[in-house]
């Protein structure tokens, strides 16, 4: 099978025992830990900031943490994230007066560094950095909520960022976050994403680990038609 991630969305955890949390849910098989940071400024919600992402460091989390900044400005905020554990930082164009600098003091920090495009973004915005991004995530709800449902044009830009990518020959993750669950993620994948953020189709359901298995099963046979 190709090499898919899995990345449960904090936002749809129980804050009160986050660690514990993100612990059970790496436990039964998921990849990547999506940390979700609000500011209710760019976005219309607040989450949390380094310190918690210290905090899973100091309770043992050995995962890629994959911080996604909702948030403007973001520059300030990146070495923080860096020295708390972040392995990934992407951020939105919209929060940066220099897209280019921003993605350069993200992989001065040692971090991965990716782009974040809202629904109503579009591809072209990320063309002129594109060849520096590990990862591209592609906004299938707009920002700031978890359980949203997905939206379908969604699909058609996944589709053109894979061919983008593929014709460019660049080893970029493709990244979908928003409304994913066991009954669309095949169809996301068949689309060309390779990276799946996912919060209330895990966090809600009663068994993680039966929840990821079938939806490494929907992904197994997306790529089998
Ligand atoms: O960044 C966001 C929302 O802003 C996402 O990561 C959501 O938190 C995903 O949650 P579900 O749509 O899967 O419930």
């Amino acid at each position: 099978m190709a090499d898919y991630w899995i990345a449960p969305s904090i936002l749809s955890a129980d804050f009160a025992r986050l660690g514990e949390e993100v612990s059970n849910v790496l436990d039964a098989g998921a990849d990547v830990v999506h940390f979700d940071v609000m500011d209710n400024h760019f976005v219309p919600n607040l989450t949390v900031g380094p310190m918690v992402c210290k905090s899973l460091r100091e309770y043992g989390i050995d995962a890629v943490i994959d911080v996604h900044l909702m948030i403007e400005p973001v520059d300030q905020l990146i070495p923080p994230f860096a020295n708390a554990g972040a392995d990934i930082i992407t951020f939105h164009p919209e929060a940066s007066d220099d897209v280019a600098r921003t993605l350069a003091l993200i992989k001065q920090q040692g971090c991965k560094a990716g782009l974040v495009l809202n629904p109503e973004t579009p591809l072209d915005v990320a063309l002129p950095h594109i060849e520096e991004l590990d990862v591209l995530l592609l906004m299938s709800v707009n920002p700031g909520f978890g359980g949203q449902s997905f939206i379908p044009q969604t699909l058609t830009k996944i589709r053109q960022a894979r061919a983008l990518l593929d014709e460019k020959q660049l080893p970029t993750r493709l990244q979908v976050d928003g409304g994913i669950n066991l009954d669309n993620i095949a169809e996301i994948a068949r689309a060309g994403a390779d990276m799946f953020v996912a919060g209330s189709a895990i966090f809600a359901s009663d068994d993680y680990q039966a929840t990821l298995s079938q939806m490494r099963a929907q992904l197994a046979q997306a790529e089998s038609k």
